[in-house]
């Protein structure tokens, strides 16, 4: 594990890195995130931690150019260039591993893999080829052809990691990809889970920025860096 920063400025990073400056978050009233400044850097799993309600979801959104315009606060720069509308933050690459398994019901676990990457322009075969090879990943091998509906609550977390990952892959294929991964193992045993973040790994070591919200100390433990919310502050990072 490499030395954790607590990223106070975006002062000094390196024209690849994930620069959040101001970033915040309002919901009418509510202010769930307010004026992060924080860097992210490609090759390392950055956690994001903090209470049910700090901010983790509201942060990963904004980055990833999921919440309306009126919502969001700051800057978001990836690699230089101002990312955090729809548009161009899935232009740098950003795949999002929702908190909630988000699968259509009546579709196959494979199709429910292979669907965005078709979407994403890959061709039939390649996309169901790279399915089963990140249902493989994720243990579910034998349950490609298995209606969403059928799985149980750990496997159907572990086919939007596959979703998430298989993009993800293709993304790093394509140049490059900011991973958001939103509490993707709250619903894994301790060895699934471990199988999962060490996925997770791979993306950052082929040079990903991932960012991985997580309430679990053990998950957070292996991230290189990590961002602590509190109340939607960034407060000191722990390592
Ligand atoms: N769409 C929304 N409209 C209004 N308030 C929202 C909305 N989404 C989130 N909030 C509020 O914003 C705050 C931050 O929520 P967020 O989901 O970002 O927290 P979190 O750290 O991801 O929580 P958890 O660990 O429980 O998933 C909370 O007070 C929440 O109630």
């Amino acid at each position: 594990m490499s030395q954790a920063t607590r990223p106070e400025s975006a002062a000094g990073a390196a024209s690849a890195d994930l620069v959040l400056d101001g970033l915040g978050v309002v919901y009418g009233d509510l202010r769930a995130l307010g004026d992060v400044v924080a860097t992210a850097r490609p090759g390392e799993v950055t956690a994001v931690t903090g209470h049910s309600g700090a901010g983790k979801t509201s942060l990963l959104w904004a980055v990833g150019g999921l919440l309306g315009h009126q919502q969001v606060e700051g800057t978001v720069l990836l690699d230089g260039q101002t990312i955090g509308d729809e548009e161009s933050s899935r232009a740098a690459g950003a795949v999002l591993i929702p908190q909630g398994s988000a699968l259509a019901e009546v579709l196959t676990a494979r199709d429910n893999v292979a669907v965005p990457l078709l979407a994403a322009g890959t061709a039939g075969t390649d996309a169901t080829r790279r399915a089963d090879e990140a249902l493989a990943a994720v243990g579910l091998g034998e349950h490609a052809g298995h209606l969403a509906e059928e799985l149980s609550g750990g496997q159907r977390q572990r086919v939007a990691v596959a979703r998430g990952l298989a993009l993800a892959s293709l993304r790093l294929d394509e140049g490059g990809v900011l991973l958001l991964a939103d509490e993707p193992t709250s619903e894994l045993d301790h060895d699934t889970r471990e199988r999962v973040v060490s996925l997770v790994e791979d993306i950052a070591r082929r040079g990903g920025i991932v960012l991985l919200a997580t309430h679990d100390p053990e998950v957070a433990a292996v991230a290189a860096a990590c961002w602590h919310l509190d109340d939607g502050r960034l407060t000191a990072g722990s390592r």
